[in-house]
């Protein structure tokens, strides 16, 4: 049998995948590759690729794609890896740089500017701005050391009173449906324990991966997570 090709994100949001994905026999199903959120997004659009955990905000970009598991890189509020960084605040800033390892969150606050505090900034995609977006293990202890900090799944939920998800696991075409259950029962491992990949990430004063893993992120794509995707990609559509 064919391998399936997979994309997962590389930073440590995704351990607990990973991890269940390495202790269950579909691991000897798969072909896996490890890049950040944008470049997977890539690889499942262009076909290098049949699966990934992609950011919601490239779902528009692909003709046809399959949401297969019960799983996201989500959280219910503050997530802790996902921020506009500032020296001034929200209000005055008139230019954001965006991350080139995103796809959602760059879109995110690109909505949350527009809608939410209704600001009319200039994007870049690099060079000097008043404000940047960063996401994923950059982010890590830096939030004590910029003046204005913004954490866009608290703003999400303040703006809608929904929680986030930031990435799915998605298929450019149908798969078999027993390598979905097995996959999905692969994901369940890992996230229904975060805390079992704690010994393999390197210890950082600043950051509390305890909390950040099983607080701070929330990996169940629920009912209220499928309304917050459809409700962020309506307004995406809006942005030009
Ligand atoms: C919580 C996070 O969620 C992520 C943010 C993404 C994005 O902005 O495109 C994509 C995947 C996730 O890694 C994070 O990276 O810190």
């Amino acid at each position: 049998m064919n391998k399936v090709k997979i994309s997962a994100v590389s930073y440590t949001n995704t351990f607990p995948f990973l991890y269940g994905i390495r202790n269950s026999s579909i691991v000897d199903q798969i072909d896996l590759s490890v890049d950040y959120p944008s470049a997977c997004a890539q690889k499942v659009i262009s076909g290098e690729v049949d699966l990934g955990i992609i950011p919601v905000g490239a779902l528009l970009d692909l003709p046809a794609y399959y949401i297969i598991t019960d799983y996201c890189i989500g959280t219910l509020g503050a997530v802790d890896s996902v921020f506009i960084f500032s020296e001034k605040p929200i209000g005055e800033i008139k230019s954001l740089r965006l991350d080139h390892q995103s796809r959602s969150s760059n879109a995110l606050a690109r909505v949350l500017l527009k809608y939410h505090w209704k600001q009319d900034v200039q994007i870049v995609t690099e060079g000097e701005a008043d404000a940047y977006v960063l996401i994923g293990d950059r982010t890590f202890g830096k939030k004590d050391t910029v003046p204005y900090v913004y954490d866009l799944g608290y703003y999400w939920k303040e703006f809608t009173g929904l929680p986030f998800a930031f990435a799915v696991w998605v298929a450019n075409k149908p798969l078999d449906p027993t390598f979905i259950a097995d996959f999905n029962a692969a994901l369940k491992i890992g996230v229904s324990n975060p805390r079992v990949v704690l010994p393999e990430i390197p210890a950082n004063p600043k950051f509390d991966f305890d909390y950040y893993l099983t607080s701070s992120l929330d990996y169940q794509l629920t009912t209220a997570k499928r309304q917050a995707i459809d409700k962020f990609l309506s307004l995406v559509k809006t942005l030009d």
